[in-house]
């Protein structure tokens, strides 16, 4: 075990003393009569036979999930040592399944969590009461629907898929989180796609490891024709006349409203629902103490990313939960001197209580709980800043002259998200003219009256409205107006076009707004290449529109600069060149210029290119408070990419489940844009 720490070896020492210790009244009657009977067996029908030689017919309502995974030790236990063998190893078999669920909440966190959860998990008074004291065995089906959303969150689905299915094998009422894992994916554009198959999937291994069981008359009768399904609707308001309000199908219904409405929820905001979940299960219904361990799990993940109030609310519901238990639940006895039985405790008798001791107790758990669901609700939903800005796209404007990069910038963007979190509007597509019509000899492209620019604002905010736009498309390749086309609204709309920042009330619009400030002798460079071999123009017509655009473009193009939250200029290293059209790009080495206000997100891109791809930065900070960012050289797409985890943690839920990383400048442009995304996403109130 790798946990050496005084916290992790101060909470094995409380479990090994109490596995030794004390006799839990529910593993003295149920557990261990049953799995050291299994042996005996002489079929697979375990429960009737357990039945049939005397044993409680309520002793052990779980499949041969349980009974792969607690028989083992508890039967070699009762082997080598008798009882108290298969004590200790049924002892044993639930410490190792509790490491695994620390490891296993660990994983979930950054390392920073980890020392956290070993005091809100491993030294929970909730997990050591219902393992140890209670000795229930909820933690394997916690555990592995635990597993289970932690593959979901490494996008790994089909073991995921499969896990769920182990969890509600192992116990049915883990069913209830299934349909908020399947609501997650069905809202998730890097999921959606995948929901139906991850559905097939954990039924199919629902029925192999569940029918087994189900089909043997003695486990349907002591597993499936027990009363805890009726639980589900114990707490109901019955205003008579056969009118009955049952309260926790209700809050069941609206969490899974919630997801609906949320539309991209995170797998943070995921297991805070479903822990949501657990705890309305708990407080609505007359629960099993073992309930508790399934919300636990969930409620600790979320103190240790919450503050001091929560922490302090967590320890009001461990200390109210076992105060509770101990005196309304069996408990266990001490097998050691003074020997006493210690499996029901009560009040002194003295004490003349105003009600019922127990019904205060468990109010102050349950005002408690209301309160960690409401900041666990208000934290992890409303306030994480994946809700905040996934209710509405993220608008990304980018401006700038003919052939400065704005397509291929807004392309590289894309690349980041994939094309099912983002889409695309180019103001190319509201030139007001084909391309041969003699208005051009009046005006040019680059003059806001050459462009619809009324009908490009409304489509814009349309799609920042999350409402699909029907756009008009401009085809560069003939010269002229071709079939409108649909462009549906995404998690990022990457707006681009020469006016894009040119409307006032459109820029304000824009979460991040970009100027493409391209070296002059390079965007000529460019513009000439595209338009002679790709758009079909002839070089000395391209020169020509150069040098008429240029008044235009000093009055209307070059003035969005001053609305951009960052300036982004191409520069070739060797002015010499952008002089020889005919040299191939990939020959002309480039250098990326930045300039900004906001230089603290690029200071730790400029740090981690150094470190990281061995780049060639130079920061120059101006009294003003605007930056210089100068970067040189090349670096591999797997360099680019190896930089994301560090640069932006954040980020790792918007990205492309596969990210299209480029080498060289243009992956360096895409690590820019991601870094200033990420800060306005910090800025919007996000954390991490
Ligand atoms: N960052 C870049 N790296 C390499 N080539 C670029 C880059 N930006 C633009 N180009 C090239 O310059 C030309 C014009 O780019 P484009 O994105 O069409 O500009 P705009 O959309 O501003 O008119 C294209 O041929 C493109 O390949
Ligand atoms: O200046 C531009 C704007 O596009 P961009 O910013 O992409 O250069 C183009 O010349 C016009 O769109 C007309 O296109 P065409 O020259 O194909 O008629």
């Amino acid at each position: 075990m790798k946990q050496e720490s005084p916290l992790f070896l101060l909470g094995l020492l409380i479990r090994l003393v109490l596995v030794v210790a004390v006799l839990p009244w529910t593993q003295e009657h149920w557990f261990l009569p049953f799995l050291t009977h299994a042996p005996a067996s002489n079929s697979l029908d375990l429960w009737s036979d357990f039945v049939a030689s005397g044993g409680a017919s309520n002793a052990f309502p779980y499949g041969f999930i349980y009974v792969i995974a607690y028989a083992p030790l508890t039967v070699l236990g009762n082997v080598i040592a008798g009882a108290a063998g298969a004590k200790l190893g049924l002892g044993l078999t639930i410490i190792a399944l509790d490491y695994a669920m620390l490891r296993t909440l660990q994983a979930f966190g950054s390392r920073a969590l980890s020392g956290k959860l070993l005091l809100l998990y491993w030294l929970s008074p909730i997990t050591i009461y219902i393992g140890y004291w209670h000795g229930h065995l909820d933690i394997l089906p916690t555990l592995l629907l635990s597993v289970s959303l932690l593959l979901l969150k490494q996008n790994r689905l089909p073991f995921s898929a499969a896990f769920l299915a182990l969890a509600i094998a192992a116990k049915i009422s883990m069913v209830i989180a299934a349909p908020l894992v399947f609501a997650y994916l069905w809202g998730s554009p890097r999921h959606h796609k995948d929901t139906i198959a991850y559905i097939a999937q954990t039924v199919l291994v629902f029925l192999l490891a569940f029918g087994p069981s189900a089909l043997l008359p003695g486990f349907q009768s002591m597993a499936l024709g027990t009363p805890e399904l009726q639980k589900s609707i114990a707490l109901a308001i019955n205003y008579g006349g056969g009118l009955t309000l049952y309260l926790l199908p209700m809050v069941y219904a609206g969490l899974l409203l919630t997801i609906w409405r949320i539309r991209r929820l995170s797998v943070n905001g995921l297991l805070c629902l479903v822990g949501l979940v657990f705890l309305a299960l708990y407080i609505l219904t007359p629960a099993a103490p073992g309930w508790a361990l399934w919300f636990t799990v969930f409620l600790a993940l979320h103190t240790a990313k919450s503050g001091l109030r929560a922490g302090m609310l967590y320890l009001a519901l461990n200390i109210s939960f076992v105060a509770l238990h101990l005196l309304v639940s069996t408990g266990s006895r001490l097998l050691i001197p003074p020997y006493w039985n210690l499996d029901e405790l009560s009040l002194p008798a003295g004490l003349v209580p105003i009600g019922e001791p127990t019904g205060w107790i468990f109010s102050l758990l349950a005002v408690t709980a209301v309160a960690i669901a409401i900041q666990m609700f208000r934290e992890q939903i409303l306030q994480e800043n994946y809700h905040l800005w996934t209710r509405r796209p993220f608008v990304v404007g980018i401006a700038g002259d003919s052939g400065a990069g704005k397509d291929t910038l807004s392309d590289l963007i894309r690349d980041m998200f994939g094309r099912n979190a983002s889409s695309a509007i180019s103001g190319d597509d509201y030139h007001s003219w084909d391309r041969h019509k003699p208005m051009w000899r009046a005006l040019t492209h680059l003059h806001p009256n050459a462009n619809d620019l009324v009908r490009f604002e409304s489509d814009v905010l349309a799609l920042s409205e999350r409402q699909t736009v029907r756009a008009p498309h401009y085809d560069h390749s003939v010269g002229r107006m071709t079939k409108p086309h649909r462009i549906e609204p995404r998690e990022f709309v990457i707006v681009s076009g020469l006016h894009a920042l040119y409307p006032h009330t459109l820029a304000q619009r824009f979460d991040l707004k970009i100027f493409l400030d391209m070296h002059e002798g390079l965007r000529r460079y460019f513009k000439i290449r595209r338009d002679v071999k790709v758009r079909g123009h002839a070089p000395e017509k391209v020169l020509r529109s150069i040098e008429d655009r240029y008044p235009d473009s000093r009055a209307y193009i070059q003035p969005q600069k001053q609305l951009a939250d960052i300036v982004i200029s191409l520069e070739p290293v060797r002015e010499q060149d952008v002089l020889d059209f005919d040299l191939p790009p990939e020959d002309i080495a480039l250098r990326i210029r930045i300039s900004g206000r906001h230089f603290d997100s690029m200071r730790s891109l400029a740090r981690l290119l150094i470190s990281a791809c061995g780049l060639n930065v130079i920061d120059l900070v101006h009294d003003d408070g605007s930056f210089e960012l100068l970067i040189e050289g090349t670096a591999t797409k797997g360099q680019i990419g190896s930089v994301v985890p560090e640069l932006t943690p954040g980020m790792a839920e918007h990205l492309a489940l596969n990210p299209n990383w480029h080498a060289d400048q243009a992956g360096l442009l895409q690590l820019v844009i991601l870094s200033q995304i990420d800060r306005v996403r910090a800025a919007a109130g996000g954390r991490e």
